[in-house]
């Protein structure tokens, strides 16, 4: 049953801290009984790893009362770090208590997690102080069943913008995809954030059967306004798979602030849930995969792709 505070608006069923509260109609209530729903969640972390995880388990308990069967966190969700030593040092192994906790309150409550922008410590932590950006989905008996780790680091400045971070300085990009994981809501393949902006990942995760992408992410305000909802419209409309991206909202700390709007996207590029610019939530979205076999029987653009004769061209 759905909680108390769900609000319906014309984006989708969201869940507002500070929302008034508000009824479902049966129709939806029905709807939402018969497909497998997502619940994307937007969080404000802060360096306190133990406030971050409480209330993510609010959200997950809050995902789970509303029916769904797989709950998506964004980047960073285990923390943000006012500084770059202080990012380090609170980083674990997958084997560490965060993870453990959170395989724990997957079990507990026999749900699916995609846990976006794990500060991972890496392979070689004890002679490099590096760590990875790593995403994983834990299934409902609490088993991790897929680890990505993000390819594509965001080292950009923007001085006009007030941007300037330097992601490659204290993580070791990722090697390689993650097959698309067959999970309750269909078969998910995994991004994090800044790969977002980067077409050729997802066309590769779409080639190895991905019918969900998810980019959780931490968007800066300023790229956020610019190139958020657009980018996420253009994957979802491009592949033709829904598209799920949590998000970070709000003030972290002094010096760092995220964008917002965590997004579900159809694959007709329709925003079905957007959880805004200011507060912590959720958004409920159901997962119909007969539209998304529709949409891609009636354009197969899988089938009228040409890349190799564009790549032959170039030589
Ligand atoms: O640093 C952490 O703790 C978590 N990681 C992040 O926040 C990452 C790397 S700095 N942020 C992004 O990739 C923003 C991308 C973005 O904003 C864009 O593509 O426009």
């Amino acid at each position: 049953m759905l909680g108390r505070k769900a609000v319906s608006t014309s984006r989708g069923l969201i869940f507002c801290c500070s929302q008034s509260a508000g009824k479902l109609s049966l129709r939806q209530l029905c709807r939402m009984s018969f497909r497998p729903v997502a619940a994307v969640c937007q969080v404000n972390s802060t360096p306190d790893k133990e406030v971050n995880f409480a209330a993510c388990v609010r959200l997950v308990e809050k995902a789970k009362e509303g029916g769904a069967n797989m709950v998506f966190l964004p980047e960073g969700f285990d923390y943000i770090g006012s500084s770059q030593k202080e990012t380090l040092q609170l980083s674990e192994n997958l084997t560490g208590d965060t993870i453990s906790r959170y395989s724990d309150l997957a079990r507990k409550l026999n749900i699916w997690l995609s846990l976006g922008g794990f500060h991972e410590r890496g392979d070689d932590w004890e002679h490099d102080r590096r760590i990875y950006n790593t995403h994983l989905i834990i299934n409902g008996m609490g088993h991790i069943v897929s680890v990505y780790r993000k390819c594509h680091l965001f080292d950009v400045e923007l001085p006009e913008k007030k941007v300037s971070l330097k992601e490659s300085a204290f993580t070791i990009p990722g090697q390689s995809l993650s097959p698309p994981v067959q999970t309750p809501i269909g078969k998910v393949g995994l991004g994090i954030c800044y790969d977002l902006r980067f077409p050729e990942l997802s066309v590769a995760l779409l080639r190895q059967g991905a019918e969900i992408l998810t980019y959780p992410s931490a968007f800066t305000v300023a790229t956020g306004t610019a190139h958020w909802e657009v980018l996420l419209r253009a994957r979802a409309v491009e592949t033709q798979c829904f598209v799920l991206a949590a998000a970070q909202v709000g003030c972290h700390h002094a010096k760092r602030a995220s964008y917002g709007h965590a997004l579900a996207v159809d694959p007709w590029g329709e925003v079905l849930g957007d959880c805004g610019g200011t507060e912590v939530g959720l958004t409920l979205v159901e997962i119909d995969m007969d539209k998304l076999r529709d949409i891609r029987r009636n354009m197969p653009v899988l089938q009228h792709r040409r890349e190799e004769k564009f790549y032959y061209s170039l030589d």
